[in-house]
């Protein structure tokens, strides 16, 4: 009987042909080799593999680095860099809507200043986008780095606060226009409602929580007609849907310091203009309009009175920003837990010398040295309010704020820069 190793292994290889035993013996030789080729082919391809994924990571990081786009090591880069503070005691500031007009005056005052910032536009097109890419440059040139986003994008937003420690935001990006709410009003609740919250959801997450200084409206007092509008009057009766967007912001804003600790300034902006300005304004349009040789529409109140407006120059409200930015107490929660009260200020920043609309466009048409062709209509119920006055007396107490720019100087300023930018021609005023 042959043994087990006989019945497979021949004593003289070759010499043995039995038939059974020489096909079993290259049965087992194939599939020998088939099972050792298979296992070196599959060694072979799993370094392969191998080496495909370890290329492909360092082209991924390479591409990371070099790429611009959100969440890029690169794009990480550029927001430290930006965010980086330069001065002794300075902040680090996330300003939203940096791209519109008052959003890129303070950004470039705080970077001016040796503070870092952040800033953060979404380039919508409720007026002409290449305004705000202008801007944008103006930033560049002062190194603010400006995110393209939109503050509705709870992963971008959550993002930076993981990159940067900001000790502040400067809320300002928002939907503006009272007249404009009739035709979208959809627009002022994404951003004006649903933005707020996206944002202050994250600065509750945040460790450590920011301060936050940002943007309500004049517009919040409404039908008032108790004159000058101070922080202590009725503000439930709003004309507007842009209005009501802005106090409900108001009530938000003291639902996350009550709940959350998170510091909070609002501050309710009186008419702003100045160069750089916001094209849907009436005293920008009126001077493009003025200068196009087209006619303007005046709006006229109840019993022919002329509607009436605390114009506040830009720069009078970058100081405000600033002022308010500097006194702001810290958060005071962590873990998205309130550890202590937290401040809790709104102020107006207004210039306290209401103008009628017709002399403004009186001192337009002595900057411009072109007169207007007027046209006069009783105010249609679009949203708009007769008059507005500001009482700054407590911003004046609490954080220094003292306008110093009259209408006529201010509409002098905006004047220059409207001819330096767009050009006296028609042809570049289309640029809008
Ligand atoms: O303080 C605010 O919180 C708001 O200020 C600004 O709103 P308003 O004060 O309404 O400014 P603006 O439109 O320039 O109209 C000025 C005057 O011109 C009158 N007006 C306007 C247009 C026109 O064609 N004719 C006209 O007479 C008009 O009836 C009004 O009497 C911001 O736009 C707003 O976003 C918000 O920030």
């Amino acid at each position: 009987m042959r043994g087990l190793e006989e019945e497979f292994i021949p004593s003289t290889p070759g010499k043995f042909k039995d038939k059974t035993y020489y096909s079993g013996n290259r049965q087992f030789h194939r599939c020998f080799a088939s099972t050792s080729t298979m296992f070196l082919w599959a060694l072979f391809l799993l370094a392969l593999t191998a080496s495909y994924l370890s290329f492909q990571s360092f082209i991924n990081s390479g591409t990371r680095y070099l790429s611009s786009t959100w969440g890029s090591l690169h794009w990480e880069k550029q927001v430290r860099d930006s965010a980086q503070i330069h001065r002794v005691n300075g902040m680090s500031v996330l300003v939203t809507g940096a791209a519109g007009f008052v959003g890129s005056h303070v950004s470039i005052a705080l970077k001016k200043r040796g503070d870092g910032v952040v800033g953060i536009d979404n380039f919508n097109n409720y007026y002409d986008p290449s305004l705000k890419k202008a801007r944008k440059n103006l930033l560049n040139l002062q190194n603010v780095y400006l995110i393209e986003g939109d503050i509705n994008d709870v992963h971008l937003i959550s993002k930076l606060f993981d990159i940067v420690a900001f000790t502040h935001v400067m809320h300002l990006a928002a939907q503006a226009g009272v007249r404009y709410a009739m035709e979208n009003p959809k627009s002022y609740v994404h951003s004006n409602i649903a933005g707020l919250v996206t944002l202050l959801e994250a600065c509750k997450n945040a460790n450590p929580q920011p301060a936050i200084v940002w943007a309500s409206s004049s517009s919040v007092y409404g039908l008032n007609e108790k004159v000058p509008f101070s922080e202590s009057d009725r503000t439930d009766q709003p004309a507007s849907l842009y209005a009501a967007t802005k106090k409900a912001g108001e009530e938000i804003t003291h639902t996350y310091n009550h709940i959350y600790g998170l510091s909070i300034t609002g501050l309710r902006f009186f008419t702003v203009y100045g160069p750089w300005g916001r094209p849907d304004m009436a005293y920008f349009s009126f001077t493009r309009n003025i200068l196009q040789g087209k006619s303007i529409t005046i709006y006229r109140g109840k019993n022919r009175v002329d509607l009436a407006r605390d114009f506040t120059y830009i720069d009078d409200i970058v100081k405000g920003c600033v002022g308010s930015l500097d006194t702001a107490g810290k958060s005071t929660g962590s873990g998205g837990k309130k550890r202590a009260p937290a401040m809790f200020r709104i102020f107006n920043l207004g210039n306290t010398s209401p103008v009628t609309v017709p002399m403004m466009v009186a001192m337009l048409e002595k900057h411009l040295k072109v007169k207007a062709k007027k046209h006069v209509l009783d105010m249609p119920g679009n949203g708009d309010v007769p008059f507005t006055h500001a009482n700054i007396s407590l911003a004046q107490k609490e954080l220094g704020y003292k306008p110093t720019t009259n209408l006529q100087t201010g509409l002098g300023k905006f004047v220059r820069w409207y001819l330096s930018y767009y050009g006296y021609s028609q042809e570049k005023s289309m640029k809008e």
